[in-house]
């Protein structure tokens, strides 16, 4: 007997979502599986970041439906609408949101923490996945880290607890050329790596070019970007 196929980490039917009498969706459709990446382009005010914050269920869109492995979060309570995002979702900001005063290690091992890790699981791991992103074991504080090594520093916070979908809002805005490459490559590496959907929202196209899938919001509706070639 086959076992019936996983549900896609992210769906979305019919979005329709206003601010302020703009229709900043206007019945989106989405699906993106584990292991697979997207971005997200779009013109500044077109609603990317409010997109980011409807799968996060922080935004309850006026109609639609949002599902996040496989439950559907848009008829949840709050309380358990936090619970499923803090098990499912990771999420990485542009200017790495850490906790400057706590160390690399302690910034990651508490989202651990918080999401029920023991102390020893929520170490090793944090150790573990600092070591391979990089990041010096030995910052005292997140303050002492150059932005590449904070960046790194919030994407190992992101995937600490194995999400099936990891979010980013502009995740290489405030890097220079050289770390935006690298963070580039290492959070397109994730999908493969951890088995986890990856949404990265971003202004760049050298960025987006990793993506398996890459979309532009406009005027409320998502289409496919054009080719690259087309945008030299
Ligand atoms: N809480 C809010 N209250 C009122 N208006 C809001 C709120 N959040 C977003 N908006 C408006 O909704 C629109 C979409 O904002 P959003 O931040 O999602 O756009 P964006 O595509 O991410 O923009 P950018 O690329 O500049 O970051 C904007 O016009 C913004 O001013």
């Amino acid at each position: 007997m086959t076992s019936p196929p996983a549900p896609p980490a992210v769906r979305l039917h019919g979005l329709t979502h206003c601010i302020d009498d703009r229709l900043l969706f206007d019945g989106l459709a989405l699906e993106v599986g584990r292991g697979r990446s997207l971005a997200i382009l779009g013109p500044s005010g077109c609603g990317k970041s409010t997109l980011l914050s409807v799968l996060l269920g922080l935004t309850s869109p006026d109609a639609g439906i949002v599902e996040i492995a496989g439950a559907e979060i848009t008829g949840m309570s709050p309380s358990r609408r936090a619970r499923h995002r803090r098990d499912h979702m990771g999420m990485v900001f542009q200017f790495g949101e850490l906790l400057p005063e706590l160390s690399p290690m302690e910034n990651v091992a508490l989202a651990g923490l918080l999401a029920g890790l023991s102390r020893k699981q929520a170490t090793e791991r944090a150790r573990d996945l600092l070591g391979r992103l990089g990041v010096p074991l030995a910052a005292r504080t997140t303050a002492q880290l150059s932005g590449g090594e904070r960046q790194r520093t919030a994407v190992a916070r992101g995937i600490v607890n194995r999400p099936a979908v990891l979010l980013a809002d502009e995740p290489t805005g405030a890097l220079d050329e050289h770390n935006r490459e690298s963070v580039a490559d290492l959070l397109f590496s994730l999908p493969a790596e951890y088995d986890c959907a990856l949404v990265v929202v971003t202004h760049d196209r050298q960025v987006a070019r990793r993506a398996d899938r890459r979309l532009l919001l406009s005027d409320g509706s998502m289409l496919p970007d054009e080719p690259m070639e087309a945008v030299r």
